[in-house]
Parts: C-alpha cells; sequence; structure tokens
C-alpha cells in the first residue's frame, strides 16, 4: 500500500483524462461505498467538475432526501433521480457521484452505459454498515432491522451493479487511496 510519488499520481490522472475523452465518469454502488467523497477528490484530482445526483435532486426539490421520501416518496425520487442524471450526463468532463438506487433503474443503467464510464465501488457488508450508521440521513434503512435491510439490498444489487463498465474495492483506507485505486482500475480497463 505504497502511497505513489506525487508526479506519478498526477501522470496517471492526466492520463485517465486524455483516455476518457470528455465522457463522464459515474460512480455507482451501495449506500456508504464512498461514491460522493471519494469522487469528489477523484474529480479534483482529474481537473473535472463533481456532481452527485442526490444533491442536484435536493436542490431542484429545495427539500433534503429524507424530506423527499417522507413527503413525496419514494416513487417520485426515482423519477426526480432518473430525469436529473439525464441531465447532468449531458455534460462533458464530469465526475458524477449517483445514489445507491439510480443504477438498479433500467432505463437510467441504459443512459449511463451509452454515455459514460461507470465504476462500482464495492463495500462488504460490514464496512458499509459502519459507515452508514455514523449518519441517519438514509431514509431506506430507517427499519426495524437494518443490518437485513442492507444485507437484501446488497444481494439484489450486486449482480446489477456487476454490470458497471469497472469494478473498484472500497477497501478500509483513506479516500485518496480510494481514489487513487480507482484512476488504476479505469487506467487498466481503457488501455485493454
Ligand atoms: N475510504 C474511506 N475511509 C473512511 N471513511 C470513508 C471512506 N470512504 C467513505 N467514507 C465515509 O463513509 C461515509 C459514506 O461515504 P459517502 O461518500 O457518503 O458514500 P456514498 O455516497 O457511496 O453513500 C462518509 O461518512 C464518508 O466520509
Ligand atoms: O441506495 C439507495 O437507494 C439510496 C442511496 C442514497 O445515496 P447514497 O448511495 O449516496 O447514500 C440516496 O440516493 C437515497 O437515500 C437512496
Ligand atoms: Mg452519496
Amino acid at each position: 500500500m505504497n502511497r505513489p510519488d506525487p508526479a506519478i499520481r498526477q501522470a496517471r490522472a492526466e492520463e485517465l483524462v486524455q483516455l476518457l475523452g470528455g465522457r463522464p465518469l459515474v460512480l455507482i454502488g451501495m449506500m456508504g461505498a464512498g461514491k460522493t467523497t471519494v469522487g469528489r477528490r477523484l474529480a479534483s484530482r482529474l481537473g473535472r467538475n463533481f456532481l452527485d445526483s442526490d444533491e442536484e435532486i435536493e436542490r431542484a426539490a429545495q427539500m433534503t432526501i429524507p424530506e423527499i421520501f417522507a413527503q413525496r416518496g419514494e416513487p417520485e425520487f426515482r423519477a426526480g433521480e432518473t430525469r436529473v442524471i439525464a441531465r447532468v450526463l449531458k455534460n462533458e468532463n464530469i465526475v458524477l457521484a449517483t445514489g445507491g438506487g439510480a443504477f438498479v433503474n433500467a432505463e437510467t443503467r441504459a443512459l449511463i452505459k451509452a454515455e459514460a464510464v461507470s465504476v462500482w465501488i464495492k463495500a462488504d457488508f460490514e464496512l458499509l454498515f459502519a459507515r452508514v450508521s455514523r449518519r441517519s440521513n438514509r431514509p431506506l434503512l430507517k427499519t426495524e432491522n437494518p443490518r437485513a435491510t442492507l444485507q437484501k439490498l446488497i444481494e439484489d444489487r450486486y449482480p446489477i451493479y456487476a454490470e458497471a463498465d469497472v469494478t473498484v474495492i472500497s477497501r478500509d483506507v483513506p479516500q485518496e487511496m480510494v481514489a487513487s485505486d480507482l484512476i488504476d482500475a479505469v487506467l487498466d480497463q481503457l488501455k485493454r
């Protein structure tokens, strides 16, 4: 787990930007995987704009995600999510962090596959559960048994997430290192 030399890190970031040729980089995966926080660092490393579909939905609705789920319900949230992702994918040179359910939607998934390079940030159950337990801002986990709910979501969604172009394991290491792993994994894929 050596930290790469900053010059090498910079060179890898530049190479990736070249190979992407403007295509959006879209992060998918479960709640707690690190899409939002690692995505922000990744965008800064690549000199790209960062967007988060949840933040875009909150801005458009002028409500938080828990408020949207409580007052309008999940179907309306999902409709907003599909619209927002279709809109932001018209931009080049972005890193987009999606919400965990976005890629599960067939329409959204087709759009991401057509317009972007998708990266599944994959993490094991205990790591995800520890991370999502720190905050109570994820309405889907407000159940009697959040562990069982998370486990069921993992079972249902992992076969779909596996359709992403690239998979990166979110290890329990600093986010900068996950961002480096991500750059290396996408580079490997694009150079094939
Ligand atoms: N590599 C990491 N090391 C430590 N904490 C992390 C790491 N990646 C994410 N986290 C933390 O886990 C929580 C969930 O991350 P977040 O980026 O919101 O995930 P997502 O958007 O995939 O749901 C946040 O508190 C974040 O700071
Ligand atoms: O997995 C999901 O269905 C959801 C994930 C959340 O985003 P994060 O994956 O960024 O936590 C957010 O979109 C909403 O609470 C629903
Ligand atoms: Mg997020």
